[in-house]
């Protein structure tokens, strides 16, 4: 069985027990506060154990379905700069992230396809000295990237509305911030120090918990929300001049589906951390920026 089984079943086991002797004491009434307390002291624990085994259980699935599909999709001989084939490995990672949260400052921007993530993203690069990495607009280049060996398969995840092999998005922002923390200059860029906006990631709980874990903690997510028919009619407009291929009708259902399936959890798992910024993004732009602004203000104050 399970070591995860088998602590929860154990810690079941004295729940139980704990419960057993304080309903005997009870009757004979000595010691009954004390071992009231220490029931509840055991329960309270037990809870807490299930929950965050529960959290373990489901980090050890998405590691091991990543390590599945890209060992099939991402043989060791990968291509893309400083790609280790190791690092799909998650579950054995045991070093600290590339870029240290007290001196790198990353902004998860997540929100449906249209909601108006990449118009407030170029927004804020002016306001507050951010470097703007789209994980979408990286993709984009390395499948039009001469010589990729991932091109074709970059483009048929995009053109399906699927969310390509984590590792690989993953290398893609680093390899782009490391960059940035050669080149760029400026406030909130002396000393090693960094803040990055990092635009339509993770899009998958595995890619929150890989880019986490291995590149930066990510200290706020901010959510730009809003409907599927506003998002849909924003997108449909865009396609007439954007030239993307996923800026169809039949794509864009597929992206609100995987983006409802897959995305939404991660939206879900940072609440639970109290990291989300939830900005609805109906309103016309400069509302939405408005809003926005006072949301990174406040992180940096
Ligand atoms: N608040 C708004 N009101 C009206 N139109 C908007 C608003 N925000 C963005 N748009 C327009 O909607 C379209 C989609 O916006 P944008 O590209 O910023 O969305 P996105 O969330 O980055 O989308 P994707 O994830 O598909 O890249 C663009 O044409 C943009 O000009
Ligand atoms: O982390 C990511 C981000 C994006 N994708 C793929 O790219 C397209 C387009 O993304 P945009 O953010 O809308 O530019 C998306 O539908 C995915 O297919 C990804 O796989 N992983």
């Amino acid at each position: 069985m399970p070591l995860l089984s088998q602590t929860t079943l154990s810690l079941r086991r004295l729940r139980v027990g704990a419960c057993a002797i304080a309903i005997r004491s009870r009757r004979q009434h000595a010691r009954a506060p004390i071992l009231f307390s220490f029931s509840v002291c055991l329960w309270l624990h037990s809870v807490s154990s299930t929950t965050s085994s529960n959290v373990e259980r489901q980090l050890i699935r998405h590691r091991s379905s990543l390590d599945n599909t890209t060992t099939l999709l991402f043989p060791p001989d990968t291509e893309i700069s400083n790609l280790n084939p190791n690092q799909s490995n998650m579950a054995e990672s045991t070093s600290s992230p590339v870029f240290g949260a007290e001196k790198v400052t990353v902004i998860y921007v997540l929100g449906g396809p249209g909601a108006g993530k990449g118009t407030q993203c170029s927004k804020l690069v002016d306001a507050f000295g951010f470097c703007h990495l789209s994980a979408g607009d990286l993709l984009r280049e390395e499948q039009n990237r001469e010589g990729s060996q991932y091109g074709e398969m970059i483009r048929t995840y995009i053109r399906e509305g699927t969310i390509v092999p984590s590792h690989v998005t993953i290398k893609l922002l680093e390899n782009a911030m490391t960059e940035e923390m050669k080149k760029k200059t400026g406030d909130g860029w002396v000393d090693g120090r960094g803040r990055f906006l990092i635009d339509g990631f993770p899009r998958k709980i595995d890619q929150a918990i890989g880019f986490d874990e291995t590149v930066c903690l990510a200290s706020l997510v901010i959510f730009f929300n809003t409907s599927e028919d506003v998002m849909l009619e924003r997108l449909l407009e865009r396609a007439k001049t954007s030239g993307r291929e996923d800026d169809n009708v039949e794509t864009i259902r597929k992206r609100f589906r995987t983006y409802n399936e897959q995305t939404m959890p991660v939206i879900e798992h940072y609440r639970t951390l109290n990291k989300v910024a939830e900005i609805d993004s109906t309103a016309a732009v400069e509302e939405v920026y408005h809003v926005a602004c006072a949301t990174v203000t406040n992180l940096f104050s």
